[in-house]
């Protein structure tokens, strides 16, 4: 009985926090409606002090208006728990419910009531229902986004080798297993990855793209895996999640994946392990469940055996992999594409071109180093340059054309070419700009292949992605 006693003694002050400290205004009575204690909420809901009430039966209270009824008085009446709408005297409707304490005689020994601003109840629910519609708008807009850009995008399968390819691709999209995408630049390794994404059961939830080698070594490690607020100086203040939790549930395409640091790696291997990931500064990990879609356009093997990629994290990611074919190997697809990226054009530009034969024939003859994105790129430049109604080129003519678009358009006789810049600009701003018409220049040369003109330009390909937004160039593709 002592012992008991004093825990209610010892437990008084931390009593005492919590009517302080609770959201919900709370009045004990004794049986008759005497008021004992009230906390601060409660003084501020009925804007009356608690030295004003303390003591006073709470009928009075009611007799002098600052409540229309009493939940407590109904609650001793009916010697059980009511809950009920009480007004205040300045308007504020109150959610209220009191509740008896009985003693084991069954005699009530007090009353406790707590209540809530209703109104303040109804706008937070309403300010949830808003947001909830909210969410589900960019939910709805990032559906059609990204049905958009599937329909927008026709996979051309003409040849044998995409044919066979399509007939893998089905089999493995609707699983979970990891599939690894081997092509050269521009074969169709991302639109591949999309379709494979599509066809799954997780098409209704995130397709995250990493271009590997598009992110600055140093903030890679950010971007996959996020980070705490203040872990490093030039964070964002509230921290960020990294691609990989944006990715739960979902898809995410590690493209370029030759190109990620031997340390991510072995962070990487780790979240396949472990299905978990940590922010950079966090000390609690994250589940993550996602389809792991990875390509390259570098031989992983050979990577493999200089000790430049992981041999654990190879087989991890290469349990599926599939092989896209160079474009000049497919001359069925080379037909049908360069006819439905017209057609596409026509519909743009409201044009009514058509491909002569010879012009055709060019086209088998290339060898199309940029593979299918330089045929696009080629044939809008055809389709804009063109007057008349036939891109009319002899056969000759056409694969010079595409070997030397970039002499067309800057390039002098003698293998140099020509950046044009503003008169009277600073200097800064010109630099900046001969720098990345350079930088474009070589990328044609390259046809786009991004390693090998940072080969030629001796930087690393993540400077090139930074100074030429080539992810920006390739998104509006
Ligand atoms: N089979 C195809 N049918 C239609 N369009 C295609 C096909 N393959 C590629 N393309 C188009 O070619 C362009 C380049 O394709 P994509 O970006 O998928 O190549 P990639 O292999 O991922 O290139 P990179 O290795 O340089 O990232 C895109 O515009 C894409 O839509």
């Amino acid at each position: 009985m002592i012992e008991t006693k004093s825990s209610i003694k010892s437990n008084s002050y931390s009593l005492q926090e919590v009517m302080d400290n609770s959201y919900d205004s709370i009045f004990v009575t004794d049986a008759t409606g005497n008021i004992l204690m009230v906390n601060p909420t409660a003084e501020r809901l009925l804007n009356l002090p608690t030295t004003k009430m303390v003591g006073k039966n709470i009928r009075e209270l009611v007799e002098e208006g600052y409540w229309d009824k009493s939940i407590a008085l109904e609650a001793i009446e009916k010697r059980t728990t009511v809950t009920g709408v009480i007004k205040t005297r300045d308007g504020l409707n109150l959610m209220c419910t009191s509740r008896p304490l009985l003693d084991t005689h069954g005699n009530i020994t007090m009353v406790i009531s707590n209540s809530r601003d209703q109104d303040t109840l109804v706008k937070l629910a309403q300010t949830l229902d808003k947001e909830r519609e909210l969410v589900q708008r960019y939910k709805d807009e990032v559906q059609y986004l990204r049905d958009q850009g599937f329909k927008n995008r026709h996979l051309v399968a003409e040849s044998l080798a995409m044919k066979n390819l399509l007939l893998e691709a089905n089999s493995v999209g609707p699983t979970e297993t990891s599939v690894l995408l081997y092509g050269q630049s521009g074969t169709g390794k991302e639109i591949l990855a999309k379709y494979l994404y599509s066809i799954s059961g997780r098409s209704k939830e995130a397709f995250i793209t990493v271009n590997c080698s598009a992110i600055p070594e140093n903030l890679i490690e950010a971007e996959l895996f996020g980070y705490e607020k203040g872990s490093f100086t030039g964070a964002d203040a509230k921290g960020k999640p990294g691609l990989f939790e944006l990715a739960d549930k979902g898809t995410i395409f590690l493209d370029e994946i030759g190109e990620m640091p031997l340390i991510l790696q072995a962070k990487l291997l780790r979240v396949l392990e472990d299905g978990e990931v940590r922010r950079i500064g966090g000390t609690t990990s994250k589940k993550v469940n996602f389809r792991l879609i990875s390509a390259t356009n570098r031989d992983l093997k050979v990577m493999v055996a200089g000790k430049t990629f992981r041999e654990d994290l190879f087989y991890r990611i290469n349990v599926v992999p599939l092989h896209l074919t160079p474009l000049r190997e497919r001359p069925e697809d080379i037909m049908t594409m360069s006819n439905i990226f017209l057609e596409e054009l026509n519909k743009k530009y409201g044009y009514d071109k058509v491909f002569s034969a010879e012009t055709l024939q060019g086209f088998l003859n290339y060898s199309w180093p940029g593979n299918v994105r330089e045929l696009r790129n080629l044939i809008e430049r055809l389709a804009i340059t063109t007057r008349g109604r036939v891109i009319d080129y002899q056969v000759e003519e056409m694969t010079n054309l595409a070997r030397n678009i970039v002499t067309n358009l800057n390039h002098q006789e003698n293998g140099s070419f020509r950046i044009t810049v503003s008169s009277k600009a600073p200097l800064k701003k010109t630099m900046d700009q001969v720098e990345k018409e350079y930088i474009k220049n070589i990328l044609h040369e390259c046809n786009g292949c991004v390693s090998e003109a940072a080969r030629i330009l001796c930087v690393d390909r993540s400077a090139i992605y930074r100074k030429v937004q080539v992810v920006n160039l390739r998104n509006q593709e």
